[in-house]
């Protein structure tokens, strides 16, 4: 591939390179990145236009790495946009597990699921990090999807087996049924992996505390380590969800996730909105990630989450659209709404109060360090080697086109801006994910 890209070193640096050449081997890495100053500059484009497996980029386009969705519920894909007015327990209750029920029919979740794959690659998601919903037929066909049409996906069969908080038509039957059909779908899945180029995972999905009896929690600890697997759930959500594992466990639920194994360096923790400084040294003592999702939080998060803080503690912390408490499935979308949120934290809202004492005054988040939540953020939360153009990482990559009309001269650093704040799925001209193009316009 010839041209230009950027690509996040870290959460404050992003480099650009106008001409380079990015070389793609068999099995999908970046093997070379090779500058026009390079003596063999030449002689491999020369090579790769005799082979015809160039892809020249124009002056309009630009190379970026692929987007990783760090949370993302599956089964609620058709409900994106719908009753973000009401409070969480009632969204969920009234709204979300009546929808998820449905899954139990595998045909309506293979029609939802293969819709929602397509959507995000269009949307340059090249990994995701999945909750299924509680049936195991249905969340193979979210993997079929996902193999179909190859996208790297992290899998969960969802866990919530405690009466008092779930519907009859919409819970595992016990704790026991819930672990035995999480192996089933570790097991499953593994198997499947075998057959495919780009990687499914498992995940270990207990919803989040409300949901859970002990006795799963402490089955589902067990599992992941067994069986060394990502772990996923919700912390310090809501004030209403928090509130809920003070009031049954007289702890923290961070603390009673980290009791039952589930906080270690494998483990993303959606929202943490709520996340006090005792919960973020837990985080980072244990390696915990926490899956940002700006525009659910918006509606359900009861407050922002200080992402400058937690990127100057070297929390790990990647971008999630968290379909659908999120309405778009748009990492550019997020991106965009992490650095508002963001501002609106640091200067605070309410304009009754004085400017000194109306926001937190904690420093704003920029867009390139949003960037970096949505690829290389989410790449380390994932212990993946991607979201960056680097040398032996996938080639998990998108290529957009700028939609503007240019007055002046711009910078690179102008364009990514604008790239970042103009980008949506109409400027995403080619997707490839693992060196292979599985979307492209025409
Ligand atoms: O945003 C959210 N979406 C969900 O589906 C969910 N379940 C528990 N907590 C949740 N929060």
């Amino acid at each position: 591939m010839q041209g230009a890209y950027f690509s996040a070193a870290d959460p404050d640096t992003v480099t650009y390179q106008a001409d380079n050449l990015i070389c793609i081997d068999n099995s999908g890495y970046i093997a070379a990145i090779v500058t026009p100053q390079d003596s063999d500059y030449a002689a491999i484009l020369a090579t790769a236009q005799k082979q015809d497996c160039l892809i020249q980029l124009s002056t309009q386009q630009v190379v970026l790495p692929g987007f990783i969705d760090l949370h993302i519920h599956a089964p609620q894909w058709p409900n994106a946009g719908v009753a973000l007015d009401r409070p969480l327990e009632e969204w969920l209750n009234v709204y979300t597990f009546p929808l998820e029920a449905q899954y139990q029919d595998a045909n309506f979740a293979q029609q939802v699921y293969a819709d929602l794959v397509q959507e995000l690659l269009a949307q340059g998601t090249t990994t995701a990090l999945y909750f299924g919903s509680v049936h195991n037929q249905g969340n193979l066909a979210l993997a079929q999807a996902c193999l179909k049409y190859q996208q790297r996906g992290f899998i969960g069969k969802v866990v919530m087996d405690n009466p008092e908080q779930t519907p009859a038509n919409y819970r595992d039957e016990s704790a026991a049924q819930a672990l035995q059909a999480t192996q089933s779908f570790i097991e499953q899945l593994q198997q499947l992996n075998q057959t495919t180029r780009i990687s499914l995972t498992p995940v270990i999905t207990p919803r989040f505390l409300p949901s859970c009896s002990d006795e799963a929690l402490a089955g589902l600890g067990q599992l992941a380590h067994h069986y060394n697997l990502p772990i996923q759930s919700h912390c310090s959500e809501s004030d209403w969800e928090n509130g809920y594992a003070l009031q049954h466990y007289h702890q923290r639920d961070a603390q009673v996730l980290n009791r039952f194994g589930l906080l270690n360096n494998k483990a993303v923790m959606a929202h943490g909105t709520l996340l006090n400084e005792d919960d973020l040294n837990l985080f980072q003592q244990q390696g915990v990630a926490i899956a940002h999702c700006p525009i659910s939080n918006v509606y359900f998060g009861n407050a922002i989450l200080p992402t400058k803080t937690i990127l100057q503690k070297q929390i790990k912390m990647g971008l999630g659209t968290d379909i659908s408490g999120g309405y778009s499935a748009s990492l550019y979308q997020n991106i965009r709404q992490a650095v508002i949120s963001a501002h609106q934290r640091h200067d605070g809202v309410d304009g009754q109060i004085n400017a000194l004492n109306r926001g937190t005054q904690d420093e704003f988040l920029t867009i390139k360090n949003a960037f970096y939540l949505a690829t290389l953020g989410g790449a380390r939360s994932l212990q993946l080697p991607t979201g960056q153009i680097k040398v032996g990482c996938y080639a998990d990559l998108q290529i957009v086109h700028n939609n503007w009309t240019t007055w002046q001269s711009e910078t690179p650093a102008m364009r990514f801006e604008k790239l970042m704040y103009h980008t949506d799925k109409n400027n995403i001209d080619q997707v490839l994910v693992q060196g292979q193009i599985i979307q492209k316009k025409e």
